[in-house]
């Protein structure tokens, strides 16, 4: 009997030298920084740094990143052309899937070799940079179209967080609300093994190119069991209203077997190491904002499952009042963490081409037993192929 593991789960596939998610203590190393430590102290630029070269940056590195990451942030002419033929109902993360395809079939443009496509690792760094300084522009881009705005120019006085900011809302952003989205970014940016940068990795261990895998990360980044829970945790808040509700709405939502968004995990079962500093950050926006309301109702919801099926908040749970409480749109919440975990899925492609095995797995078939196609005779080429030795898996 094969012993198959479903979902992968519990599987080690490969090393990595990124970052080491540790159930068992809780916790979460970036190159062996605690992550707490890192959203504490470090703005995300310095932390994208640590995860594309592995140690903190001196003072001039982090200068010279960020003069590049500032000469890039621009959104590029052919990028918003091809958002703009887009249906404004497009859900943003099809916008930004669309825009990094448009990126990559531009900056790969000429390259007529497939074996060329996928670049150095010092090209596919310059990539990971430029994508990494593009992505805010593009995010906020979509949340102005949707509201009939028009772009705004990005501001090279500002730090990575407080340019999206203004990307988005066009005025001057609070240090208060700056600090919760800086520490926000740097918990999303990078979680081992997680099914976005799997799907990158296996990308690229075809030899594809880093734009593909990027395309391919976001596809899986926006299913609601992954990335798409900081959307769906605010339907649910929305649809539950107030925390006097929380009981009979959890009953039902039980009683139909619903999943309850923002709240799980494969890997972490006693909680999510990084939630506690989210949920910080969102203390201090329910402070910034007055909203003692929003505490009421996530503290309600979360004490009331616990306590029914012992499952833990994950960080989209924390993650999606925050974003609301700023003024994102709701559908603007998956396209912020592809911002932020660009970072982690660019280091992973690099890592993948450095030390690289074509990903391909087993199966188990389970279908019909061989049959045959009535009327057909085999040719003395198919005969031959049928004596090669037989092959178990597929
Ligand atoms: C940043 C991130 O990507 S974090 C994850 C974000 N995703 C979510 O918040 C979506 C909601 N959560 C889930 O669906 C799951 O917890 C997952 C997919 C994240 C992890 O799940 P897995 O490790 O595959 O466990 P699985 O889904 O099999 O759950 C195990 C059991 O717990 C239950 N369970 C797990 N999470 C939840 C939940 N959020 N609500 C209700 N029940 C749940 C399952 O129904 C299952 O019950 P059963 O054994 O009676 O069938
Ligand atoms: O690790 C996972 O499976 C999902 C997750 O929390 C992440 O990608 O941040």
């Amino acid at each position: 009997m094969t012993d198959i593991k479903k979902g992968l789960a519990g599987v080690y596939v490969d090393y990595t030298a990124i970052s080491k998610v540790n159930p068992e203590t809780n916790s979460l190393l970036y190159r062996g920084y605690p992550v707490q430590e890192l959203a504490a102290t470090q703005p995300f630029e310095a932390v994208a740094y640590l995860l594309w070269h592995g140690g903190l940056p001196t003072d001039d590195e982090l200068a010279a990143l960020r003069a590049t990451e500032r000469a890039h942030r621009g959104l590029a002419p052919e990028v918003k052309a091809a958002i703009d033929l887009l249906p404004t109902g497009a859900h943003p993360m099809d916008e930004i899937r669309t825009a990094v395809s448009v990126i990559g079939a531009t900056e790969t443009a000429g390259i007529t070799n497939v074996l060329d496509a996928v670049g150095t690792p010092a090209e596919n760094l310059e990539r990971s940079v430029r994508l990494f300084a593009a992505l805010p522009a593009i995010v906020a881009y979509g949340q102005r179209r949707r509201r009939g705005l028009d772009p705004v120019e990005p501001r090279d006085d500002l730090d990575y967080s407080a340019n999206l900011l203004w990307l988005t809302f066009g005025e001057e952003p609070d240090p208060v609300v700056v600090d919760a989205v800086n520490r926000s970014m740097i918990l999303y940016a990078e979680h081992s093994f997680n099914a976005s940068t799997f799907t990158a990795r296996v990308v690229t261990s075809t030899l594809s190119d880093l734009y593909s895998a990027v395309v391919a990360a976001i596809g899986a980044l926006k299913g609601p069991l992954h990335g798409g829970a900081n959307e769906a945790v605010l339907h649910i808040l929305n649809e539950i209203g107030d925390a006097a509700n929380v009981v009979p709405w959890l009953d039902e939502a039980l009683g139909q077997k619903r999943k309850i968004m923002g709240f799980g995990h494969r890997v972490y079962k006693r909680g999510d190491s990084r939630v506690p500093t989210m949920k910080a950050a969102l203390d201090m926006l329910i402070a910034h904002y007055d909203r003692p309301d929003v505490a009421e109702l996530y503290e309600t919801l979360e004490r009331e499952f616990v306590s029914r099926k012992g499952i833990y908040p994950n960080l989209d749970y924390p993650s999606g009042p925050a974003y609301n409480l700023i003024g994102f749109d709701v559908l603007t919440f998956t396209p912020l963490f592809v911002a932020s975990r660009i970072t982690g899925w660019t280091a992973h492609i690099i890592e993948q081409q450095s030390a690289n095995a074509l990903i391909r797995p087993l199966s188990e078939y389970n279908g019909p037993d061989e049959r045959h196609v009535p009327g057909y005779v085999a040719d003395a080429a198919a005969l031959a192929v049928a004596d090669r030795p037989e092959e178990s898996a597929g």
